[in-house]
Order: C-alpha cells, then sequence, then structure tokens
C-alpha cells in the first residue's frame, strides 16, 4: 500500500496496514471517475482530498443562481470526520446569501486559493475553486493539519481538475443541448433513485419528519407549452427554438435549486420536486405557470404552459408517474389551457378512474 510522503504529497512508498489512507492519487482517480452518481463523485472527490492532503474536514459549496434573487451559498456535501461518511445532501435547506461568505466569493472571484481562519485547534483553512464549468461555480473548503504547501497544492489543483473534467463530461451526456436542461435519458435514474428514496423514507424516516413537521414528498409534474405549432408555424423555428430556450430558462428560474426541471423533448418538460404536501407542490407549479405567462417574448409575444403533476409513490415506474401526471395536462389543454391540474384532483372528481394497476387508467371526459 503507499503512503503520503513527508511534506504530505503525492504518495511515494508503500506501508502495510488496513486503512485506506495510502491510496494512491490514480486509486482515486478510478474511484472519482467509476460512478455517474454526482452524489458518489461528489463523495470520492472528498474521500481523495482527505487522504491525499490529511484533510480533516472537506466541504464543497456551490454559488446556486436564484432566478433573479441573489445567488446563495450552498453545502452540497461535506466530511468532518475521517472515519465519518460524507454527507451528500444539501446541508443548508435555503442557503446562504453570497455575501455572508465574502471569502468564498473572493476565492470564486479570483480564481485562487484563499486562506481562512478555522475553529479547530491548531489547523490551518484554505479554500480552493473547483474550476469547471458549474453555472455560478463552486468552492472547496478544506481544514489541514498543516499549511497547504506548493506540492499539496498540486494535487488539490489536480485532483480538481480532474472531478472538473468528469462533471463536464457528465453533463454533456445528461443535458439537451437546445435549452441545457437535463435529458429524457437521465430521468428514468434519477426518478428510480428517487422512488427508492422515498420508500426509505416511508419507512424509516416519515416518522420523524412528522415529528419535526419536515415531512416531504416527491412529486413529478409534466409541462407542455400551448399551442407552440403555432409560434413555429407564425415565427419560424428560429423563434420556437428561442422560444424553448426562454421557457426553460424562466421555469429554472421559478424553482428551488435542488428542483431537477427535465427537457423531454419537443415543447414537453418533466419536473421532480420535494414538497410538504399537495398545496406545497401546486403553489410551486402556479408559481412556474404565472412566470412563464407573465414574460414578454421579445418575439413570440404571450406564451403559455399547461402543467399537470402526481405525487410519486414508492415503487412507482418513472412511465406510471408520468403517464399519471400527463392525464392532468391533458385535461388542462382541454380546459383552456394555461393551468395546473393535479391528477389527485381528477381521481377526486371521478373524471378519472384509477384501478389497481398504476397504469391502468381510464379517463372520462
Ligand atoms: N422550434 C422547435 N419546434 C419543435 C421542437 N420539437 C418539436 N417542435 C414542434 O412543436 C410542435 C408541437 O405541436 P403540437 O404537439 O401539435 O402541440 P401544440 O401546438 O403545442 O398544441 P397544444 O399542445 O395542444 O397546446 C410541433 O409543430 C413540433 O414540430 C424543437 O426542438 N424546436
Amino acid at each position: 500500500m503507499l503512503t503520503r510522503g513527508p511534506e504530505h504529497g503525492v504518495p511515494i512508498a508503500a506501508q502495510d496496514g488496513g486503512s485506506n489512507t495510502g491510496s494512491s492519487a490514480l486509486d482515486h482517480v478510478v474511484e472519482l471517475t467509476r460512478s455517474r452518481d454526482r452524489a458518489l463523485v461528489e463523495s470520492s472527490l472528498i474521500s481523495a482530498l482527505m487522504d491525499l492532503l490529511g484533510a480533516r474536514e472537506v466541504t464543497i459549496w456551490h454559488l446556486v443562481p436564484e432566478g433573479t434573487g441573489t445567488p446563495t451559498w450552498r453545502r452540497i456535501a461535506q466530511r468532518l470526520a475521517v472515519d465519518e461518511p460524507a454527507s451528500t445532501r444539501t446541508v443548508d435547506a435555503d442557503g446562504l446569501p453570497e455575501d455572508r461568505l465574502p471569502e468564498h466569493l473572493r476565492c470564486l472571484r479570483e480564481d485562487r486559493a484563499v486562506a481562512q481562519p478555522v475553529a479547530v485547534d491548531g489547523c490551518f483553512g484554505v479554500l480552493l475553486p473547483m474550476g469547471g464549468e458549474l453555472e455560478g461555480g463552486g468552492v472547496i473548503e478544506l481544514v489541514l493539519p498543516q499549511p497547504l504547501d506548493e506540492r499539496d497544492g498540486r494535487v488539490a489543483t489536480s485532483m480538481l481538475r480532474i472531478h472538473a473534467n468528469f462533471m463536464h463530461l457528465l453533463d454533456y451526456s445528461e443535458r439537451d443541448t437546445l435549452t441545457g436542461l437535463l435529458n429524457r435519458k437521465s430521468f428514468d435514474e434519477t426518478f428510480m433513485k428517487a422512488t427508492v428514496l422515498e420508500a426509505r423514507r416511508q419507512y424509516v424516516e416519515l416518522a420523524q419528519e412528522r415529528r419535526t413537521g419536515q415531512e416531504r414528498h416527491q412529486f413529478l409534474g409534466v409541462i407542455d407549452v400551448d399551442h407552440f405549432k403555432r409560434v413555429n408555424d407564425v415565427h419560424g423555428h428560429l423563434i420556437g427554438d428561442e422560444v424553448l430556450v426562454l421557457v426553460a430558462r424562466i421555469m429554472r428560474g421559478a424553482l428551488r435549486s435542488d428542483d431537477r426541471l427535465y427537457r423531454f423533448g419537443g415543447e414537453e418538460f418533466v419536473v421532480l420536486l420535494d414538497a410538504s404536501d399537495e398545496t406545497g407542490a401546486r403553489a410551486a407549479f402556479e408559481r412556474l405557470r404565472l412566470a412563464v405567462a407573465a414574460y414578454d417574448f421579445p418575439r413570440a409575444g404571450h406564451v403559455t404552459v399547461s402543467v399537470g403533476y402526481v405525487d410519486v409513490r414508492p415503487g412507482d415506474t418513472p412511465q406510471a408517474a408520468f403517464s399519471r401526471a400527463d392525464q392532468g395536462v391533458y385535461h388542462a389543454k382541454a380546459h383552456g389551457r394555461d393551468r395546473v391540474v393535479a391528477y389527485a384532483e381528477l381521481v377526486a372528481a371521478g373524471v378519472v378512474v384509477e384501478s389497481d394497476g398504476a397504469n391502468d387508467i381510464e379517463l372520462f371526459e
């Protein structure tokens, strides 16, 4: 097994023992690029920096654009001790306004390492820019037992570059080229993960969430641009494309940073979001609908969207949940468009009869 050299730099020699502190930089590169799951990639980056630099704590911060408001810092992954697993859920539900962390902002804007005081006795804090093409940008915060020397700095910078390059490749394969939103291909995987988490939450975390009043459910919304064929016919395909790009941008701005927005193809979009209940979900989808309706499109003028949504059930398949939400879109289109319709309200009103099979739906209109 390899271990770090006297300057806490790259690995130079074999050492016995069962811990992973001697893993080579190459082992970490292999680990970092092994999975397409972003949370696992972040977690591997943290492990690499802990191991290669002897870091005591590592935190990854993203500066997230929040629609038209001030960007906020969010801790997207953190490990506070070598023998603890990394936490890769967003730690700050609402984030910190960008000016609350001025040193982080300086590190990002000036694209260089910034030393900073730390609360841990005898340790040294340093912030490093994460590079890459992340919207808003990212900063990694290290707590080290020694100041970051040149050699460690090079190791860290190389790991961060590899991480940024890999994230860029993931983006390339998972994003829609026109709008930059996540594409349909990445939806199924994320959805399955979300339903597994939802199922786990139902059995393990729900009682706790109920006690603390933080119960969350996953909702899926299908959004379809109204009369989009008319936009193409009247203004041409290029203006149609421009409308799609703007609709994507407006919706992204109306959603929270951890809501996931996909372009499914054509003028159809899908959102996966967490909300405490049906009312919270409706409010999010209404906000999105209103944001599009209020926008003055440079050439196409007034554009609206119809939205159908559904709560995701444990064991749902992407197709089953999508097809239920799509009943809402169908209903919205049939009743004037520019509206939000919950699948649950269609069932309650007897418009839709649901049989035992999740896919087995009859629609009476
Ligand atoms: N500009 C552009 N048009 C597209 C793209 N993908 C699909 N379309 C067009 O989007 C239009 C969708 O039209 P329809 O499915 O008939 O629906 P609609 O006109 O939006 O009507 P409703 O959904 O009933 O409100 C078709 O004319 C497609 O050719 C794209 O990437 N860019």
